[in-house]
């Protein structure tokens, strides 16, 4: 018996895209990372209502600072390097975001990465517009006395922009507490006084907060686990594949493993292990720390790059770079939960696909948004100059996370639009109202 094909269930945010229908010069795989942000926007401008009018200034970023980097390396020559340092929008309060060092980084990126930024803090309410900084520039190749010298001298070029009121950087992909340290010394040493609060994620001993080097990881468990909760998803023995295993991802493994949960899958640059029985994370740490690389990890096999994507498992947490899930591999996927630990992983034709399979995908604005929120501690206890207890820390962390998600889920079932359209529109909504009530002259 022949049945007539159901009509692909989209949700009103969406249109629909198939590999097989798109002319190969539109291919929506080769979006750039602003453009699957301007993509969201449109997405989410008919739920604005009268906000609408204003939806303009989520579409410019407020001011681009692009600098030149000179430094002198351990040869003797001098290499430039190029950064940049993006401040989205500041209608809610002073601009965050961290900076990241890649050789792939470039203006476009940063730009997304800002205004992502500008979504995220929003959505779970912190008093922060969004921004991002960023050197491209691959530091594997470069000494830690070369990298201190680019920290260094970045640091004080978008000295002009940055501070603890205007806009605070913190760490993102390969940066951590040791270049966030070098940001806050220059940045003091330029000011003439110890500015603590000028970067987040320091070192403890400099200011920063305890519990920060989990944040993004524990943020990521907390809203994966109330996803599973309202899928009927059991976390005991969940089966979980990361891609990226450092600060984000290792700690989300980890966490999801401490709490029942069976990693099976991990990727990172070097490869991808794979193991049935499960991969206990610490282990996982202590090997890639050992040897440089995942691979060679006991009691598991090695998969190609693309094989990642179709292991069977419960719940995917890509944790490294933008565009991963695209239409090449989002038909591949198995699990019913996506929870995006890295930012813009996801590209919106695959988020249309995923939708249509039924896999659900909490946004990076909303998973990975624990991060910033610790960061939000930091800056305001170096600003009382009071320091929290972890548990404080972890509990409060939390409760935001949680309250935010079920906030979320709810606006994204009024509407019958896809959880990311949910934290787009109570975002958007936040900072435009802010951007209406500041009005716009002197
Ligand atoms: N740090 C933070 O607090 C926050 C980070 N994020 C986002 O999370 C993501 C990861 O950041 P973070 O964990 O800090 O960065 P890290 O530099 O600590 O780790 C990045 C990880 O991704 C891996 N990776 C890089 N490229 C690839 C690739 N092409 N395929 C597979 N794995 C890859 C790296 O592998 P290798 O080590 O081998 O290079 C590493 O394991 C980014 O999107 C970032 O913007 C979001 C919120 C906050
Ligand atoms: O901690 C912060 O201020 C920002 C972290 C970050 O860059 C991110 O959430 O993407």
């Amino acid at each position: 018996m022949t049945t007539t094909p159901e009509p692909a269930r989209l949700a009103p945010d969406q249109k629909k895209y198939g590999a097989h229908d798109i002319p190969s010069y539109l291919d929506p795989n080769n979006i750039g990372p602003y453009e699957i942000y301007l993509e969201q926007v449109e997405r989410v401008t008919p739920y604005l209502g009268k906000l609408a009018y204003w939806v303009e200034t989520l579409k410019r970023p407020k001011r681009i600072l692009v600098v030149d980097v000179p430094v002198h390396l351990d040869d003797g020559s001098v290499a430039h390097f190029e950064g940049y340092r993006v401040q989205h929008n500041t209608s809610r309060g002073p601009a965050k975001g961290g900076v990241r060092y890649h050789q792939d980084v470039t203006l476009s990126e940063v730009m997304a990465l800002s205004a992502w930024m500008t979504v995220k803090n929003a959505a779970v309410n912190l008093p922060y517009g969004g921004g991002k900084g960023g050197i491209r520039l691959d530091p594997r190749q470069y000494s830690q006395g070369e990298l201190e010298r680019v920290t260094r001298r970045y640091t004080s070029e978008i000295g002009l922009i940055i501070g603890p009121e205007k806009d605070i950087p913190a760490p993102d992909v390969n940066t951590g507490p040791r270049e966030m340290a070098w940001m806050m010394d220059t940045y003091s040493m330029n000011v003439g006084r110890t500015a603590t609060g000028v970067v987040t994620g320091k070192p403890v001993a400099l200011g920063g907060s305890l519990g920060r080097g989990d944040a993004t990881g524990r943020g990521v468990f907390v809203a994966g686990a109330e996803a599973m909760q309202k899928l009927g998803l059991p976390l005991e023995g969940a089966r979980i594949a990361v891609q990226g295993f450092g600060n984000v991802g290792e700690a989300a493994a980890r966490i999801f493993h401490e709490h029942g949960a069976k990693v099976v899958a991990i990727q990172d640059v070097t490869g991808t292990v794979y193991s049935e029985a499960g991969i206990n994370p610490a282990v996982a740490l202590s090997h890639l720390r050992a040897t440089g690389s995942i691979l060679g990890l006991g009691g598991t096999e090695e998969l190609t790059r693309e094989d990642f994507w179709g292991v069977p498992c419960d719940v995917l947490i890509p944790a490294a770079l933008e565009k991963q899930i695209t239409l090449a591999n989002a038909g591949r996927i198995q699990a019913r939960l996506i929870v995006e630990g890295a930012n813009g992983p996801t590209i919106p034709a695959a988020d249309d696909l995923l939708f249509e399979k039924g896999v659900t995908v909490v946004p990076d604005v909303l998973a990975n948004a624990g991060g910033v929120t610790v960061s939000y501690f930091e800056w305001v206890q170096d600003f009382s100059s009071y320091f929290w207890t972890e548990d404080q820390i972890n509990e409060r962390l939390d409760r935001i996370m949680r309250d935010a998600f079920r906030s979320l889920w709810d606006v994204k079932e009024r509407h019958g639009v896809t959880l990311r359209t949910a934290v787009y529109i109570v975002a958007c909504t936040r900072v435009l109202e802010a951007r209406a009530l500041r009005g716009l002259y002197p």
